[in-house]
């Protein structure tokens, strides 16, 4: 992996450059608190730290190059070379898949975008190809698997260093195929510089992020990157494919950002895969697929109309990559689910209790009519929104809640540094909105403590009703101002029943 700084520095457009360029780069980053001897240090600006605060620290460490776009005093008593640059975050985009070796140019790469149904659709391509014989490596949400291999995640998409190096380990374990979400924030900030997807699958666009994109056409705009790249001139690799889910209304102009084959969806619109005969139940959902190949019915254990989309985008990324349609059937048949999203909970209990990470307006509104969907009795929300996120998906998911529900508990989900009385309060605005509408009978409470809020859930609930606890899916933790506290919704609910067996 080791490079010359030589060799690296002649990536980047009009360094200017004081000291040796003879060094030998052993590794990069731009974190100070990951410097080995040998690195070349990226100075970052960021929202809460500013890299350029510590090139001593990092020549302490050995680093023997940094990177900076402002200027920066000599380090005492190092031969560290400097280069100044205009951004050092684009330096960093060129500089670190060349000295990964550029992995993502070498596995075959299939990238899926969407405000919802990522993580779904990337855990079912993976078991779809895993069919196929393939060694599929992926990238989440929820972790980082190399095969059955675990490593763990900050992000959906990793900063550059950590993807690429990821991606070079990939390569290492004779991976075949790298499936990864393509978040809008990593889209947004290049974060994946050097992968040359193959596919690009798309599965929907609805509200989320506002905090971050400031608009829902830069939104849109940081999502088409993904279908963008698929056109790169400079692309090597061939057999490249769009697929798109047309009942979006983003799915056409999306398609129109590439100018590879179009494999479309949709269960509405006219496509090249659709689904029909539909049939939620709780158990799953069955319905048949029609496409090139003709129709295949499938009968899966994951259910909701939302997955029917999530299939349909992975079936789509299956037959791109030339897999049969009986491996398809097979694969998804066998599939059982994806933590956290719509987990059942069993603890004995005469009502159902599902944790789902629906975290967004759509999600929640999907999640909650698939409920309903079965429900023979109540059903009861459990849920909250993120602090330092988009403030406006807070009412809006309020009033939905109201809408679908019979009883709202309105609690924390992760506040970060934002006060959660606060959080509740905009959430209480939609709910109070919708129920001022025709919602007779339905009630809610605010309960900051989440645990305590499932609790009251629970402790409401009745034989046939249903217990929904969103927005924290499969995390085990929680992130409150001053600390981050071990939480996992499915276990509270878990002990919770088991106190309230045991207490009669
Ligand atoms: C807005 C955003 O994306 N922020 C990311 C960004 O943080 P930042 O720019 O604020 O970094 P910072 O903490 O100010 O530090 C600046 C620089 O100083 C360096 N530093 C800092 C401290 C130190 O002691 N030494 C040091 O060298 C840092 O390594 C960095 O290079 O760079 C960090 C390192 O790569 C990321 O972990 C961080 O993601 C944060 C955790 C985050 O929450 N991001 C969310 C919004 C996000 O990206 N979400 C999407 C998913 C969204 C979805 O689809 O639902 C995702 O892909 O995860
Ligand atoms: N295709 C879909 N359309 C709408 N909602 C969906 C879809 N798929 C899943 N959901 C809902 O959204 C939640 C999140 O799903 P998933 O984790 O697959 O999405 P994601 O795009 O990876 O989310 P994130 O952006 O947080 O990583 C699910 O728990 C479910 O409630
Ligand atoms: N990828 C999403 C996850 C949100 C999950 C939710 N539990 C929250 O913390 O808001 C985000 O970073 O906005
Ligand atoms: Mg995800």
């Amino acid at each position: 992996m080791a490079k010359k700084l030589e060799q690296l520095v002649a990536l980047l457009p009009q360094p200017v450059v004081r000291g040796r360029l003879d060094q030998t780069i052993a590794a990069v980053a731009h974190d100070s608190r990951k410097v080995v001897p040998g690195t070349m240090f990226f100075c970052l600006t960021g929202v809460h730290a500013d890299g350029h605060d510590f090139v001593a620290e990092v020549a302490r460490r050995g680093a023997v190059a940094v990177v900076v776009e402002k200027d920066v005093p000599e380090p005492p008593d190092a031969a560290i070379t400097i280069i100044k640059v205009a951004s050092t975050r684009t330096a960093m985009q060129a500089v670190v898949p060349c000295f990964y070796d550029y992995p993502g140019h070498k596995l075959r790469m299939i990238g899926v975008t969407g405000t919802n149904g990522k993580t779904t659709t990337t855990y079912l391509i993976r078991s779809i190809l895993r069919q196929a014989a393939y060694k599929v490596g992926l990238i989440g949400t929820i972790q980082t698997l190399i095969e059955d291999r675990v490593l763990p995640v900050k992000n959906t998409t990793p900063d550059v260093i950590e993807l690429q190096s990821t991606l070079a380990e990939m390569v290492d374990s004779g991976i075949d195929y790298a499936i990864m979400e393509v978040s809008s924030h990593a889209l947004a900030l290049n974060r994946v510089a050097g992968c040359e997807f193959d596919v690009g699958v798309f599965t929907n666009m609805t509200q989320d992020h506002m905090d971050f994109h400031q608009t829902f056409e830069n939104y849109i705009d940081a999502k088409a990157g993904l279908f963008r790249s698929l056109s790169r001139p400079q692309n090597t690799k061939t057999g490249k494919a769009a697929v798109i889910n047309f009942d979006d209304s983003a799915g056409v102009p999306m398609a129109g950002y590439s100018s590879c084959p179009v494999i479309s969806y949709a269960v509405t619109n006219n496509a090249v895969l659709t689904a029909a005969n539909i049939d939620v139940k709780s158990a799953g959902v069955s319905f048949d697929i029609h496409g090139p190949f003709g129709k295949r019915e499938l009968k899966l254990s994951i259910t909701g109309m939302f997955n029917v989309y999530n299939v349909l985008g992975a079936v789509g990324a299956a037959l791109a990559e030339g897999v049969n349609p009986e491996t398809i059937k097979q694969a998804l048949e066998e599939f059982t689910s994806v933590p956290g999203r719509f987990e059942l909970v069993q603890a004995g209990q005469p009502f159902t209790v599902i944790v789902d990470y629906a975290h967004t307006p759509d999600g929640l509104e999907n999640v909650l009519r698939t409920a309903k969907q079965f429900a023979a009795g109540k059903i009861l929300v459990v849920f909250g929104c993120g602090g330092d996120r988009d403030r406006t998906k807070r009412p809006v998911m309020g009033k939905l809640a109201v809408q679908y529900g019979d009883i709202v508990i309105a609690t924390s989900d992760n506040p970060r540094s934002e006060d959660p009385e606060k959080i509740l309060a905009d959430i209480e605005v939609g709910i109070k909105e919708a129920l001022a509408g025709n919602q007779a009978g339905k009630q809610y409470e605010k309960i900051a403590d989440r645990r305590q809020a499932i609790a009251r859930a629970i402790a409401l609930a009745e034989p046939e009703d249903v217990v929904l606890i969103a927005g924290k899916g499969h995390e085990t933790y929680q992130i409150l101002a001053d600390k981050t506290i071990d939480f996992d919704d499915r276990q509270a609910a878990r002990e919770i029943i088991r106190e309230m067996k045991k207490n009669g």
